[in-house]
């Protein structure tokens, strides 16, 4: 606890203070006289040397820059990486794989007491789920989102003319991503070929900034705002140009066929390899360049093709770690149906396939349900001792329709997974579950806070909390998976 007051932080501008504790970003935490102060990259107990970098915000919170560690703690280490004091895109690198596990138990355990209601002395321990070993080195992104921006040219200046990386919260600056320590060898790789490929255009292509200037007019030229990358094998992968919003209705014809994105493409079709893709994109609308127009990624046994609407894991071996731990959880057995909510390109559901009767996936995404459906084709689902396929079925729908269409059918499941986005399924879809039958159930929480808000109102509806565990799917970060499994004694009557 530091004693000065916020006001006094601020006028000293550069302060010597001991951090508290971790905010929920990973930062860390100071409590102050009136208020908090956050501290990216500074870790609990240590005494550093910050920067005040932001006036009293909301919250009564100040932000500072770290300067120097005066004292280190323990657990500090290498980041192994250059840029980590102006990325920030991995907020743990610093730490030891100890402390940035029990990072993630902590997030769990303080997210269901706050959300979900759970006093701390009835949580379940809780388990981490990483892929293992794990060491400092390992690199597992699969995929990223590179801004773009057109530098200005001077006469005197021969650097490459452009920026193609993460927005740096620190300084006002593009991080470029070819060398980062968090993708995987296939996505360096293919990163580094765009990277070349934009370098070698005889003149750049406009960004962002240069279309809101020039006002988004019709015969302006279309400007990129960024470029997402996805490898999961060396070799096979696709990059998608996604434009500016623009009032030119052709834009992207005339993106393909005009000015300084023509030659991008053409030098981009030429250069990527036979296995990688190529489009371009506004927010509603994409034409394909180059085949494959889908990607196709080894995950946990199976082969997924996932279109360029899909949500599919950032990470391969941290998933595959997760789903089979899910899959242990949910101790499926052969004469049982199995419901997976939020079922995406299918995952959960194909792995399910082989232990069970019978799975049904939903999805509100019909392009995922889609690309579900042929990976229920492409992969086998039988099961390994008796042969038999198990019938999957996947539909289109929100929680709380599908759910509902589900009971209207009179289907009934024995055991379900829960895996949404970032919001919680809230209470009325949630109410369905036993109606349905359900007795068991693993919710995977990428929003540990939401999930928790869930699973207070599971509680409130006679589910109990049964196992907890945090996974790791994205080592190095502060972005921790929530993993419940929840059970209910069964409904009387229902
Ligand atoms: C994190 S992804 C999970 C995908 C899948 N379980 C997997 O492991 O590959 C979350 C999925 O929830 C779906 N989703 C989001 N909101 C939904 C809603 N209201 N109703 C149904 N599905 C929804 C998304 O389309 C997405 O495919």
């Amino acid at each position: 606890m530091e004693e000065r007051t916020l006001d006094e932080i601020c006028a000293a501008e550069i302060v010597d203070i001991r951090i508290d504790d971790y905010g929920f970003t990973g930062e860390g935490f100071v409590r102050v006289a009136d208020g908090w102060m956050s501290v990216p990259g500074a870790l609990p107990g240590e005494l550093v040397r910050v920067r005040v970098s932001s006036g009293i915000g909301r919250g009564r919170r100040v932000f500072g820059d770290l300067l120097e560690v005066l004292e280190p703690s323990d657990a500090r280490r290498d980041p192994l990486c250059k840029r980590d004091q102006v990325c920030r895109g991995c907020q743990l690198r610093a730490t030891t794989i100890d402390e940035e596990m029990s990072f993630h138990v902590r997030t769990v355990q303080e997210v269901l007491e706050k959300f979900g209601g759970v006093p701390r002395e009835e949580l379940p321990p809780t388990e981490i789920i990483s892929p293992q070993p794990i060491s400092r080195g390992d690199a597992f992104r699969v995929r990223s989102n590179l801004s773009y921006r057109c530098l200005p040219k001077t006469d005197d200046d021969d650097g490459p003319g452009f920026e193609l990386g993460l927005r740096s919260p620190v300084q006002d600056a593009l991080v470029p991503m070819f060398d980062c320590p968090a993708l995987t060898t296939p996505m360096r790789r293919l990163v580094t070929t765009v990277q070349q490929v934009f370098a070698s255009l005889d003149e750049m292509p406009w960004d962002e900034e240069m279309a809101r200037e020039a006002g988004h007019k019709p015969g302006n030229p279309p400007a990129i705002r960024s470029v997402r990358v996805a490898s999961p094998v060396v070799g096979r992968g696709r990059v998608e140009v996604c434009l500016c919003e623009s009032e030119d209705e052709d834009l992207l014809e005339h993106a393909v066929v005009e000015g300084a994105l023509q030659q991008l493409f053409e030098r981009l079709g030429d250069t990527l390899g036979d296995e990688v893709g190529l489009a371009v994109s506004t927010s509603n609308r994409r034409v394909i360049l180059k085949d494959p127009e889908r990607l196709v990624i080894p995950l946990a046994g199976l082969r997924l093709e996932v279109g360029y609407d899909d949500w599919f894991p950032a990470t391969l071996a941290p998933s595959e770690a997760l789903y089979a731990r899910v899959l242990d959880l949910l101790d499926l057995q052969e004469d049982e149906a199995f419901l997976d909510i939020g079922s995406g390109i299918g995952t959960i559901a194909l792995l399910a396939a082989a232990r069970v009767r019978e799975v049904v996936g939903l999805d509100i995404n019909r392009h995922s349900v889609a690309s579900a459906r042929l990976n229920a084709l492409g992969n086998s689902l039988a099961d390994n001792a008796t042969g038999k396929r198990c019938p999957v079925e996947f539909m289109v729908g929100g929680w709380e329709n599908a759910l509902r269409n589900l009971l209207l059918d009179g289907r009934r499941f024995d055991a379900a997974t829960i895996n949404p986005m970032r919001e919680p399924l809230g209470r009325r879809a949630l109410s369905y579950l036993t109606k349905l039958g359900i007795g068991r159930l693993v919710y995977l929480g990428p929003s540990p806070a939401s999930a928790a808000r869930d699973i207070a109102e599971l509680r409130e509806m006679g589910w109990q909390l049964d196992t907890l565990g945090a996974a790791n799917i994205h080592p190095a970060t502060y972005h921790t998976m929530l993993v419940a499994r929840l059970s209910h004694p069964g409904d009387p009557g229902e």
